[in-house]
Parts: C-alpha cells; structure tokens; sequence
C-alpha cells in the first residue's frame, strides 16, 4: 500500500518531560492507525505534531511525499490533514448544518463570523452528514444533541474539507457502549480515500476498526503491527494490555 505520511526521528520535549521521543511511524493511504498507550504515553502530542498545532522539537514529518514539519496547522489542513481534538470545537447554539457551513467558510479562508446571511453549502457537507447519520438533525441546535451526536458532528465536521488524512483524537471518549459501537459503524463506512489515525482508549473499538495499530510507551513506539500480531505481543501484553485487562476486572469487582 501506498504511504500516505511518515514520521521520522519525530520528538517533542515539554521542558524536562519527553513526551513523543524519536518517533518514526508509517501510516499507509486508506488504513486506520490506532495509536493506543497508557496515559501520558504521548499519543495526543504525537496526533498534534502530525496535524500542526504542535512544533517539533527535532525529526521529520512527511505528508502525501512533502516534508511538511516547517508547515503551520492552517496549511496542513489545505493540504489534506483533518482533525478533532479530545475538547468539543462546536458552537453549541448554532445548528448542526450552521456548524458544518462555518467549517466550510474557514476553508475557504472567508472571514468566518458573523454569519452570512445565506450559509455556504456544499455537496461534501451534504455527504458529510450523510456519512456521520446525521442528515435528519441538520436543522436541530447543537445543544440538543446527544453527546455521541455531538462526537460524530465534529468528524463531520472535519469531513467537510475533503481531508486525506483525519486524525481523530479519543473519539469515543465518554460514550456509552452503544454510542461507541455506532460511531465504529460508521467510520468504518468512510470512503477509503480517508486515511484515519486515530488514539482511543476503547480497546474494542481499536480492534474493531483498526486496521493496523502503534503503541505508544513512555513517547515511544513499542509495537507497530496487525491488531491480531498487537493482541500477541508478549511486550505489549505486559506494558499495556496486561494493565487493561487488570484494570477492567477490578472494575468489574467493584
Ligand atoms: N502542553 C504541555 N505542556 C507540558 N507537558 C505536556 C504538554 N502536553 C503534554 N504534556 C506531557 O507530555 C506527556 C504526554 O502527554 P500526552 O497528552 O501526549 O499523552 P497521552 O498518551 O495522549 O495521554 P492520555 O491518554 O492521558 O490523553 C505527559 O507527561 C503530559 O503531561
């Protein structure tokens, strides 16, 4: 397959903490890449370098063949990098189409506020909703919306661009099973030409979904693989999933 971005030496310091450390990393055009770790793994810095709002303290980013690391967040996005971020980004007494009209002005680079009197609309926003099942709530105001509605309104929402590349970061945080279960349905349904890297802590949904799968540990990759060659690995079972399983049969208990 095709490699759609490479990371190579990638590293990030936050003073005395090394948060991503010497990281390379190959993601292939129509996979989705699970990056999954402990807390404070690096897995957030790591989506925030490759999509901009974070520099590079030293390494390498490449994008669809260009070096893009001296690139800011705004040209990436022109370039084909989407995003969501762990914190909603919507406006909650806007509608959902208002919402994903806004996404498209800042696209086009149009001063985004205050709203034009005729929304900017396109046959992508359209899909867009479409894709995320949210077509028929396109008039509702966001703060009606269940919080797995709102979870899918901001992929959407970064779907508008037509990105190549979305980086979806814990996307699943705070949903119910349910909700969980049809938001993987549903980014499972995203055309191929969508490459997805995304970090989540539902291991059910990574290995629902992902078709390939990094573990961060301590800012490094311990293990790039299939989901079944992750499952597997003696390194992994013992840093993170052993943890996980220990973790959630204590939950279990209590
Ligand atoms: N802006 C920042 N300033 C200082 N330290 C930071 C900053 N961002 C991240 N860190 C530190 O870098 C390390 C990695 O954080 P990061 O959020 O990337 O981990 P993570 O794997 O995404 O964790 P989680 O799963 O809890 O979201 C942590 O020790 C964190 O405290």
């Amino acid at each position: 397959m095709n490699e759609l971005l490479r990371c190579q030496g990638l590293s990030r310091t936050f003073g005395a903490v090394r948060a991503v450390c010497d990281v390379d990393l190959s993601v292939s055009a129509g996979s989705r890449h699970a990056l999954i770790g402990p807390n404070g793994a690096g897995k957030t810095t790591l989506l925030r370098l490759i999509g901009g709002s974070v520099a590079a303290t030293s390494g390498r980013v490449w994008f669809g063949g260009a070096d893009v690391t001296a690139w800011s967040q705004p040209r990436r996005a022109q370039a084909g990098v989407g995003q969501t971020f762990q914190h909603s980004t919507l406006f909650p007494t806007l509608s959902v189409a208002q919402n994903v009209s806004l996404a498209l002005q800042r696209s086009r680079a149009t001063p985004w506020w205050p709203l034009p009197r005729k929304p900017i609309w396109s046959a992508q926003a359209d899909e867009s909703l479409r894709a995320l099942g949210l077509a028929e709530h396109a008039h509702r105001p966001v703060r009606s919306l269940s919080y797995g509605e709102c979870r899918r309104l901001e992929v959407a929402v970064a779907m508008v661009r037509r990105p190549s590349l979305l980086l979806l970061d814990e996307p699943a945080a705070g949903m119910s099973a349910a909700e969980s279960v049809l938001l993987t349905r549903t980014l499972r349904a995203l055309p191929m030409e969508v490459t997805v890297l995304f970090v989540e802590h539902d291991l059910d949904l990574v290995f629902d979904l992902a078709t390939r799968i990094s573990v961060l540990h301590l800012g490094t990759v311990l293990a790039t693989g299939t989901p079944s060659q992750i499952r597997e690995n003696p390194m992994v079972q013992q840093a993170y999933l052993g943890s996980q399983a220990k973790e959630q049969r204590h939950v279990a208990r209590a």
